[in-house]
């Protein structure tokens, strides 16, 4: 029987990852409800793509348990993967190759499909490459270009779009933000968070900034879960300084965080 999402819902507990003897995450509990907007926020090797892995059940925790939509997806990509799109670190994608983001969408719609005959497939499926491409705004100039043509900003959009060819209900983002340019961040920030009002997006970020405003909860992490909450509950000096030590500043009534990529701050 196909398995529905009644509700968009991520749901970890008594999670324990571990690489080799190394603790990587602990979790006791969080849930997750969307539509909203998510950002995990924490220092370099807190373990926010490890925790994006595993409620993908791409990495399987030592203990505890991943419930999305209600199942259980612990260390099993193929249930997590039918109710969550997910949108890597642009710079973990190699983008030298010649190919177009046509292709790409096309390649992932191709793979998912399944019945019918080969004709009204080829055609639903440039319908849906058609619709994933216009859902996150890339220009139609763009369709068949190069990847490597394209800016940071578009090639995002690209693998936003990959991540929605399966409608699915959650979005789990990587650093959305780190390979575009400023000029693009502040249009792609409006994506995700319009995203956001019909999906459950979970965004990682080494900045809050850009999305503060349309930002429902922060999850904050250092190799365990340190508050989880709305922006102003959690993004409070005395909270960020337990994870970040002396790269919490406050500036008059700013707080800022600075570390190797750059600094971030807001009031
Ligand atoms: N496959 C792996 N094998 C061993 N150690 C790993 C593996 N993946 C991650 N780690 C380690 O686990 C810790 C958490 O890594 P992770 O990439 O989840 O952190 P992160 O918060 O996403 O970091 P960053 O902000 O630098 O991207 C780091 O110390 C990292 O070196």
């Amino acid at each position: 029987m196909q398995e529905r999402c009644k509700d968009a819902k991520i749901e970890l507990t008594s999670i324990e990852v571990l690489y080799g003897s190394t603790k990587a995450l602990e979790i006791d509990h969080l849930l997750l409800l969307g539509p909203a907007l998510v950002q995990v926020l924490g220092p370099n090797g807190a373990g926010k793509t490890t925790l994006l892995k595993t409620i993908l059940g791409l990495v399987a925790p030592r203990r505890g348990r991943v419930y999305v939509c209600g199942y259980d997806a612990t260390g099993r990509p193929n249930r997590a993967g039918r109710f969550i799109g997910y949108v890597p670190q642009l710079a973990n994608v190699p983008s030298h190759f010649p190919i177009t983001p046509w292709e790409i969408i096309e390649y992932e719609a191709s793979a998912r499909s399944k019945g019918g005959s080969f004709f009204a497939r080829k055609e639903e499926i440039s319908r849906i490459v058609e619709a994933s491409l216009m859902a996150v705004g890339l220009h139609e100039d763009a369709w068949f270009k190069p990847l490597r043509d394209l800016s940071g900003g578009q090639r995002q959009r690209v693998f936003i779009a990959r991540a929605l060819v399966h409608n699915p209900p959650i979005l789990l983002m990587d650093e959305p933000f780190s390979a575009v340019d400023p000029g693009g961040r502040v249009e792609l920030a409006e994506l995700v968070a319009s995203l956001a009002r019909t999906h459950l997006v979970v965004v990682t970020s080494h900045d809050p900034m850009l999305l503060l405003d349309y930002t429902d909860t922060i999850v904050l992490i250092n190799r365990k879960l340190v508050a989880v909450g709305d922006p102003h509950t959690v993004l409070r000096e005395d909270i960020l300084a337990e994870v970040y030590g002396a790269a919490v500043l406050r500036v008059k009534d700013h707080v800022h965080i600075s570390d190797e990529h750059g600094v971030a701050g807001w009031r």
